[in-house]
């Protein structure tokens, strides 16, 4: 679905040049589920403008769904089958209504209007926000008001959605609700980008990609990460409460395949 390949990108700034992603190379899979994670300034948001049509790499491939960035008539495409969730869903709004903020999108693209409106209400559906065809969106709450973002975005039938710290701005539930309407398109067969600070937001499976300073410096799964990687005391992370009870436990003897990565592994451990 998505290659990159020896992929550089230079924000400027003025005179200045700043390497936000340096010789950078990863491969997502259609239907995969790919974290990211990263300090502030490590090349994250650079990536994910870039996986949308919205930077072209200064050297280097940038393909998605077999299209090259590199031609400027394919980045259209990609723009619609690669859809962002932002940090702020209020920088994604334009209409006063779910209704209206979902058709913005949809109009000039040929829709009959029934279509069109089928369309609409379908992908609102999809995320919860059936009761709210018509509510005044600024009587949402942030959650609701992301959900919003991502039924937009799903409107345009995107391949693939990057959510870009889609949390960061959400209180618990909020939280919650982001991730777990997320983690139910990845299993209906999306290909997600999950882009996050947030380590308890990594999950057990699938693959996580750490970026310092444009640079990817892991590439691999969550156990290895967890208990086997120098990295997180390098980075200086906090690891969720999770990983520590874990670490706690590998000194203990407890074999490393067995520890825990999420509330339920510890849970099953605590029944043995
Ligand atoms: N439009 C821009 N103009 C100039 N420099 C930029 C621009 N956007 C990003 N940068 C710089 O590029 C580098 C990478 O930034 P980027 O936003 O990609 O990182 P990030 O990991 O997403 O950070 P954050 O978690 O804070 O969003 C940083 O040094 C940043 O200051």
């Amino acid at each position: 679905m998505i290659q990159i390949e020896s992929v550089s990108y230079a924000h400027r700034d003025g005179e200045k040049l700043i390497h936000a992603l340096q010789n950078i190379n990863l491969t997502v899979k259609q239907g995969e589920w790919i974290s990211v994670t990263g300090a502030n300034g490590s090349g994250k948001s650079t990536l994910s403008r870039m996986l949308n049509g919205l930077l072209v790499p200064t050297k280097g491939t940038v393909q998605v769904a077999g299209l090259d960035l590199a031609d400027s008539k394919n980045r259209e495409l990609v723009k619609q089958k690669v859809q962002l969730v932002f940090q702020n869903p209020d920088a994604q709004m334009v209409g006063s209504t779910p209704i209206e903020d979902v058709a913005f999108g949809l109009e000039n693209r040929g829709y009959s209007s029934e279509d069109m409106r089928s369309r609409i209400e379908e992908v609102l559906r999809k995320v919860g926000l059936q009761h709210k065809f018509h509510a005044d969106v600024s009587s949402l709450s942030g959650g609701q008001r992301q959900r919003l973002a991502i039924a937009s975005c799903l409107a345009l039938e995107p391949d693939c959605l990057i959510f870009d710290e889609a949390t960061s701005m959400l209180d618990p539930v909020g939280r919650q609700e982001i991730y777990g309407i997320a983690r139910s398109l990845w299993r209906k067969g999306m290909t997600v980008v999950w882009i996050t600070q947030r380590l308890e937001e990594l999950p057990g499976e699938g693959r996580i990609a750490v970026f310092e300073k444009g640079t990817i410096v892991y590439e691999g799964d969550a156990r290895t990460l967890f208990y086997h990687s120098e990295l997180p005391a390098r980075l200086r992370w906090e690891l969720p409460p999770v990983v520590q009870i874990g670490h706690l436990l590998k000194h203990q003897g407890t074999p490393v395949d067995q520890l825990p990565l999420c509330e339920e592994d510890l849970e099953d451990l605590v029944c043995e």
